[in-house]
């Protein structure tokens, strides 16, 4: 008989992960949870919470047939055999470990609640990012709450789609990985969680190993796209400084075969809810195991990051005369990447604060990134509500946020950007009018020509 799976976490991973579960798998029930009401209400509905090209057709295939979102916990948790954990990571705020370590409060809770419930044997899956020999805490909480006769397997099957292209990479994988303890009970779990993927992914493609290597490999894959990102980024510093192009270096390395082309486009910095928390989760568990130069080596990937965004805005100060005091400043994209709405940890944030706090008036533009989540993000910062009525606006379309600016910022690569009517915006800007482009996504000779004084990262002023 097909097994019965249930999710706790209906978010960017949970809801995504699991639908695509369902769709391929229509002889398995799947239950997503969560805790949020209006979370799940919205899974419910013809406004999904979250925006991922394809994920609509996905759940409206599924919806109702062998996929259901709810919010009873309890009910989804008895009647499953796989309980997958794709709660919330995110970095601590306070207590040991502040601002480094990975606040396990919601996988500590959720496993607290399979415990408590539990009336039958469960399989249950680290699909949340987590520390490593973080699966044993779960075992051990497991152990000592539940009932007689019942038995817990821990896997660790750990999720490496990026936002954008969730569906694309949850319906093609690389790999998936599946950790267990090195037991027969552990490799029999490991084998029932395989046979479910293996409705769609290639058997070389799922791979088994032991836990703790897996709960690793997650956090080590992170920890390698971005310190390539962060070496390009480095790398644009040089480039503006010597006349040398950053596409082109990148271009040049990457058809190294060694090296490939991937995520090696120098940008404003990157974004996105993990790759900063799991380099500083990998810090701490670096230094907790007495390891300080791994520690720093691992550090300065999120340093030069932070330098990065400085460096972009500092700039575009520089260059509009060094001041934007009381100056229009358009911010295209508030997304930390294109093809989602999620601002999380967004490269737009800390510029649009940066650029507040120079005393510059702020119009954003975003497709997908709706008002209230802006200001949410920006009093975040330390924007105050005053200060936000009085230097912040957003816009409807790029044309009006760049209506009588100073200038335009590119924080967001969305595709739009490219083939807007730049004279028509020209025409409508303070002169001269300068345009930033920190994704290198735009056409700089074409833009010169209308009149645009252009600046890229990683390429020198010309
Ligand atoms: N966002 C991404 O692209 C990726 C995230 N991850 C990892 O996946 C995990 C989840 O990330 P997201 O989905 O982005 O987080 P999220 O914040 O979007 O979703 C987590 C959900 O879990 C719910 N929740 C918390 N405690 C619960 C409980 N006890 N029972 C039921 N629901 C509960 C929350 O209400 C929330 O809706 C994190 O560990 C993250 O590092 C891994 C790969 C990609
Ligand atoms: O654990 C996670 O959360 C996920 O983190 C990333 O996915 P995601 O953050 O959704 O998006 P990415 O495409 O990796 O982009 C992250 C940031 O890096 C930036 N980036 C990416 C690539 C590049 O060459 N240059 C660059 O600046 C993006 O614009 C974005 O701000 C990883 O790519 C996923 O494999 C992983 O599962």
């Amino acid at each position: 008989m097909a097994p019965k799976i249930c999710c706790l976490g209906a978010g960017y991973v949970g809801g995504p992960t699991c639908a695509v579960i369902a769709y391929k798998c229509p002889d398995v029930q799947v239950t997503i949870c969560d805790l949020n009401q209006a979370r799940i209400d919205a899974w419910n509905s013809d406004h999904l919470p979250i925006f991922e090209p394809g994920l609509d057709d996905v759940v409206k295939a599924a919806r109702g047939r062998n996929l259901f979102f709810t919010t009873e916990v309890d009910r989804a948790i008895n009647e499953a055999d796989l309980i997958f954990v794709s709660v919330n990571t995110p970095t601590k705020k306070s207590g040991m470990g502040a601002g480094f370590a990975a606040d396990l409060a919601y996988v500590e809770s959720a496993t607290r609640r399979i415990a408590a419930v539990a009336t039958s044997s469960k399989i249950v899956i680290e699909k949340s990012t987590v520390p490593c020999r973080t699966a044993e805490s779960m075992r051990a909480i497991l152990e000592a709450n539940s009932r007689d006769g019942i038995r817990f397997d821990i896997l660790s099957n750990p999720e490496f789609l990026a936002e954008g292209t969730a569906i694309s990479d949850l319906m093609k994988p690389d790999r998936v990985l599946i950790g267990s303890l090195e037991t027969d009970e552990g490799r029999k779990a490991q084998a029932t969680l395989a046979s479910v993927y293996s409705n769609w992914v290639p058997k070389e493609k799922i791979i088994t190993m032991n836990l703790w290597s897996s709960e690793l490999s997650k956090l080590a894959a992170n920890a390698i796209l971005a310190q390539r990102i962060s070496s390009i980024n480095a790398l644009s510093a040089i480039c503006e400084a010597t006349g040398a192009d950053v596409d082109e270096v990148s271009y040049a390395c990457g058809l190294d075969t060694r090296i490939g082309p991937k995520f090696l486009k120098a940008s404003v910095g990157f974004g996105g809810s993990c790759f900063q928390k799991d380099i500083l989760n990998l810090v701490y568990l670096s230094e907790s195991l007495h390891l300080p130069e791994v520690a720093a080596y691992w550090h300065q990937v999120v340093i030069m990051n932070e330098y990065q965004k400085s460096r972009f805005s500092q700039r575009v100060v520089k260059r509009l005369f060094n001041t934007i005091t009381n100056k229009k400043v358009a911010v295209f994209g508030f997304a930390f990447k294109k093809d989602t709405g999620d601002t999380r940890e967004s490269a737009a944030i800390t510029l649009a604060n940066n650029f507040i706090k120079e005393g510059a008036n702020i119009c954003i533009y975003d497709p997908k990134v709706e008002e209230p989540q802006i200001a949410i993000d920006l009093a975040e910062t330390g924007i105050s509500t005053a200060e936000y009525q009085k230097r912040v606006t957003i816009s409807k379309t790029p044309y009006d946020a760049a209506n009588g600016a100073d200038a335009i910022v590119i924080c967001t690569e969305w595709d739009e950007f490219k083939t807007l009517d730049y004279e028509k915006i020209y025409a409508t800007m303070n002169k001269p009018a300068c345009l930033f482009d920190g994704r290198l996504i735009l056409d700089t000779k074409k833009l010169r020509a209308i009149g645009f004084q252009v600046e890229v990262i990683g390429k020198s002023v010309v």
